[in-house]
């Protein structure tokens, strides 16, 4: 009898196994298949699975996966069952500019408890109408402008930290110095005093240094579920970073407490995005944000402002320090526009300085802090991209690494030439607008970054004060090649002068390591 039992156990078992495997296969066929993407060439795993671009996006390579799909499939690659990949402008302009497309449901599974969006992640088009209306009051250019001395004084803090030790060598340089912290707590810094009117004092102590720590933790599970989303279900995060969530933890009860100190001190202390934003109300709702809603935009602004500009900073200095005569037009440019620190201000600096904006444009398209694609979803009725009927309830998106390293707008892609951005005898009019027509670190149209001109302002202030006070060069030996790729490797990572990002979402990074010294007057 127990013999039977085991035997009826066995075979159904056997049963159910196979009717899986039957399942699996049929869908695997259909993929291939009938699927209405059937069509279109790319990894045959990626056709199959979302399992492929969750693997990557674990590894931290998704972008130069997406971009090596299309230098072997063409410009328009399936990158999973449902999605697709375009590699021309035509395509990310229809893609990002176009009313017919929202944001993927990939979004949903990033939102940290159900109902709590963000700006960045509310799907609904009239929710995110409302709050971005707020936040782009928030980061206006009069408001920027009244943030920038409190900008400066951190910048000004950056510098003395990067001097310290100087003399250490008969030539009077530093010793190494590992620019990734160093850019780090000045944006997180940043983004903290311009969030919630006081700073995470990184660049003074390392108490709240687990902040980083606890984001690129964070990232990681945000950019797997953005490619996968339904394995938010599956809390994976629990199992492959138990530390993650405890770190969130403090990450969320740090800013509750700076929210709460920052009511306090009242409206007017700070010229911060809370004395802006507090009292504004959204013509078209008569709504402004409430105090909740307010922090928790904040918190997301922390995430999305800092380590984004902070790569953007550490990969010019890889760049400057890889490229000798780049480094020479800039700081000639930048040492002979002012005649003392004092007069550096970010609406002169990117004005006058056509070089040092060149050499932002030109680490962005290199290096883009988010490399991978934003997913967008085709609404009812499907749209046409790049004169491709897509119908509705797929994904769309542009790789900003790919594109930025498509060859047709940018030949010699991966070499580091501020040259491409500028009108010259050289280089025409028509190749400069090709160049900016592909160009989107920021991402494009009505979700595009809200805080860019923040970044721009942070960004060439503190390459301006940096250049205009101080030499540096890369140290000799192997904390000069932090950073750099390895030649002969076969993974995408061979390329020895380009700044080896690992993609996760936004980028975790190392180095470069650099020396300096004051500069000689
Ligand atoms: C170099 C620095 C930065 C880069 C490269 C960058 C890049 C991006 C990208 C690619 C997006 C689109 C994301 C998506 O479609 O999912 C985005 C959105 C956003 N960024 Fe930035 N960002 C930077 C700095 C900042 C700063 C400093 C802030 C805050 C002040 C900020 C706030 C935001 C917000 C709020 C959104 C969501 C916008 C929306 O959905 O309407 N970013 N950013």
């Amino acid at each position: 009898m127990k013999y039977l039992t085991q035997l009826i156990t066995l075979r159904g078992l056997a049963i159910a196994a196979i009717s899986l495997l039957l399942k699996v296969l049929a869908v695997c066929f259909y993929r291939l298949t009938y699927h209405p993407l059937a069509k279109y060439p790319g990894p045959w795993l990626a056709k199959l699975t979302d399992w492929y671009a969750a693997y990557h996006a674990y590894k931290g390579d998704l972008q130069l996966v997406m971009c090596s799909a299309h230098e072997e499939y063409g410009d328009i690659v399936r990158f999973g069952p449902n999605r697709l990949l375009f590699n021309s402008s035509q395509g990310l302009h229809d893609i990002y500019h176009s009313k017919h497309v929202k944001k993927s449901k990939g979004y949903l599974a990033i939102i940290p408890a159900p109902g709590a969006y963000s700006v960045h992640t509310s799907i609904d088009k009239a929710m995110h109408r409302h709050k971005r209306r707020v936040l782009t009051q928030g980061l206006s250019d009069d408001v920027l402008r009244k943030f920038e001395p409190t900008l400066m004084n951190h910048i000004h803090l950056y510098i003395q930290r990067l001097m310290e030790g100087h003399g250490t060598t008969a030539e009077g340089w530093t010793p190494p110095k590992n620019m990734t912290p160093y850019c780090d707590h000045l944006t997180f810094d940043v983004m903290g005093e311009f969030g919630f009117g006081r700073d995470f004092e990184m660049q003074i102590h390392g108490g709240n240094h687990f902040l980083i720590d606890a984001i690129a933790a964070s990232n990681v599970r945000t950019s797997i579920y953005a490619q996968f989303p339904e394995l938010a279900k599956f809390k994976l995060e629990k199992i492959l970073y138990p530390n993650g969530c405890i770190m969130r933890q403090k990450f969320l009860d740090l800013t509750c407490e700076f929210a709460k100190e920052r009511v306090k001190i009242g409206k007017d202390a700070k010229q911060d995005l809370f004395s802006f934003v507090i009292d504004f109300k959204n013509p078209e709702t008569g709504k402004g944000f409430t105090l909740p809603e307010l922090w928790s935009e904040n918190k997301f602004l922390v995430v999305a402002g800092s380590d984004t500009s902070s790569t953007v900073l550490a990969s010019t200095f890889f760049y400057l320090t890889h490229y000798p005569e780049c480094y020479s037009k800039l700081i000639y440019e930048v040492r002979t526009t002012f005649k003392s620190a004092d007069e550096i201000n970010s609406r002169d600096v990117l004005m006058k300085c056509t070089y040092l904006k060149a050499c932002i444009h030109e680490t962005m398209r290199m290096s883009p802090p988010a490399g991978g694609a934003m997913w967008r979803e085709v609404e009812e009725g499907g749209t046409v991209i790049d004169g491709e009927f897509i119908p509705a309830g797929f994904d769309v998106g542009t790789s900003m690494y790919a594109i930025h390293h498509n060859e047709a707008y940018y030949p010699d892609s991966y070499t580091y030439r501020p040259e491409r951005w500028i009108i010259s005898e050289d280089n025409t009019e028509e190749d400069v607008e090709r160049v900016q027509q592909a160009f989107n670190p920021f991402s494009l149209g009505p979700r595009g970054c809200v805080g860019r001109g923040l970044a721009y302002m942070e960004i060439s202030d503190t390459i301006a004060m940096v250049v205009w006070n101080l030499d540096f060069k890369k140290p000799d030996g192997p904390l000069g090649r932090v950073g750099e790729g390895t030649e002969g490797v076969k993974n995408g990572r061979h390329r020895v002068r380009e700044f080896q990002l690992i993609d996760h979402l936004t980028s975790v990074k190392d180095g470069p390591y650099i020396e300096f010294r004051p500069r000689k007057m």
